[in-house]
């Protein structure tokens, strides 16, 4: 980096992360911090000390040189004797009358990337749609929603869907609870069955969109659960800060109230996305914001959970934890914020306005090849 083509970029910095003004001091930081070259915009993440005014945070960004050696160090290699479910198990559960579209991107999205078999656990109407879409997703119609059941039939109902799921609990590496799942409240009581047996069989989860309304108003579903990844967006993240730490949300000294959060629900990992992805587990953040792009189309957070839940079962799988000094939940959530970034740059390079979440899904392919190559 040099730091005659960075003298107008610690002023931009400071506009985008809402500063009134940047000082000197924070402007040779940002500098020494260096920004990455990003194909949409130069990000660097710089943030006020929440109790010394003046005393900066810097959240260590992921440059392009980490994102390779991460993503290659946990993509497992392509090899013959490996058979059927070795590169990953990964089930959704969400699909209601209202939403088909976000458990599929979810479920396609961690096939493109390499996954042996994607599930998707969705209500009885959003089922046959779904499997339109693609044959191929394994397809269960057993949620219930309310309307679609009495009274009297609830409970038992309700049981047989957690025995349904539960027959495959043990194969899936990781869940990802929520894209498309809805309000219902009878249906969301059957979700907190499906999240407490997962949680006592050791299975991972990514909890997103409908999954994280139901976490929120139930924190204890998750807390002190290690493999639980959070990943809100902005209306997400604000209900959680206001619930778990009883505030605002405080872009000023976001990585250090991200941290906090992370904390208060005893360590699980969250990646609160955005311009820039801040991730943390309560012990350390880190952020992403290579790549990317400016379309905001509905459906990139989708893509991003089931990218997550495939990279943090490979993360699992191949033991980096002591080679990347990261745990497979900080690894799982960075390595999907990178590849979603990258299958965002790409599409948006050649479809500019009219990028859909389904060009993003195509371009994820092509995105691995850039990142990991296959041998
Ligand atoms: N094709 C499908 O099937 C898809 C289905 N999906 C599924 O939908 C369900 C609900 O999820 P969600 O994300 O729409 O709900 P939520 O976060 O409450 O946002 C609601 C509204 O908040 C606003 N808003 C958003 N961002 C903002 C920002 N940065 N800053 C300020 N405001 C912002 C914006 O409304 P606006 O105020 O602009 O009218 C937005 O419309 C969930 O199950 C999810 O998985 C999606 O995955 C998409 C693809
Ligand atoms: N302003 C931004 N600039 C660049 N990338 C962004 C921006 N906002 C979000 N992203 C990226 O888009 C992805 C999805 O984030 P977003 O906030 O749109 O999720 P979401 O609202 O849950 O999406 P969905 O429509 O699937 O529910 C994230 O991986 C994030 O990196
Ligand atoms: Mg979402």
């Amino acid at each position: 980096m040099t730091t005659n083509s960075s003298s107008s970029r610690p002023i931009r910095i400071g506009w985008m992360l809402g500063f009134s003004s940047v000082t000197r001091r924070q402007q040779h930081l940002i500098r020494c911090l260096g920004g990455c070259n990003n194909n949409y915009r130069y990000t660097t993440t710089l943030y006020n000390h929440p109790k010394k005014e003046n005393k900066m945070q810097s959240v260590k960004p992921i440059l392009e040189a980490e994102a390779l050696s991460i993503i290659k160090s946990i993509t497992p290699t392509l090899d013959p004797s490996r058979h059927k479910g070795q590169a990953g198990k990964i089930a959704v559960v969400g699909g209601c009358r209202e939403y088909t579209g976000a458990p599929y991107f979810s479920a396609i999205s961690a096939l493109k990337i390499g996954a042996d078999l994607s599930h998707v656990f969705c209500t009885k109407d959003a089922a046959p749609v779904i499997k339109c879409y693609s044959p191929e997703l394994i397809v269960h119609p057993i949620l219930e929603e309310s309307y679609s059941v009495s009274d009297d039939e609830k409970q038992s109902r309700a049981a047989k869907v957690l025995a349904e799921v539960d027959k495959w609990m043990e194969r899936f590496d990781c869940l990802v609870i929520g894209p498309g799942l809805g309000r219902d409240p009878y249906l969301l009581d059957c979700v907190s069955d499906i999240i407490k047996r997962a949680r006592q069989s050791n299975v991972p989860m990514v909890i997103d969109g409908d999954g994280l309304f139901l976490v929120t108003n139930c924190l204890d579903l998750v807390s002190g659960y290690p493999l639980a990844v959070l990943t809100p967006n902005v209306n997400e993240y604000k209900r959680l800060v206001q619930k778990v730490l009883s505030g605002e949300v405080d872009d000023q000294n976001g990585p250090q109230q991200l941290l906090n959060l992370s904390k208060g629900m005893g360590g699980v990992t969250i990646l609160r996305k955005g311009n820039s992805d801040l991730i943390s587990n309560g012990e350390t953040v880190r952020s992403v914001s290579i790549f990317g792009s400016p379309r905001r189309c509905g459906g990139q957070g989708d893509i991003l959970s089931g990218s997550v839940a495939l990279f943090l079962s490979w993360a699992r799988q191949q033991d980096v934890e002591s080679k990347l000094s990261m745990c497979p939940t900080m690894l799982g959530c960075i390595a999907g914020s990178i590849l979603m970034r990258k299958a965002a740059s790409f599409a948006f390079e050649s479809k500019k306005r009219s990028t859909l979440t389904s060009d993003i899904i195509e371009c994820l392919g092509k995105s691995m090849e850039a990142l990991s190559p296959v041998n």
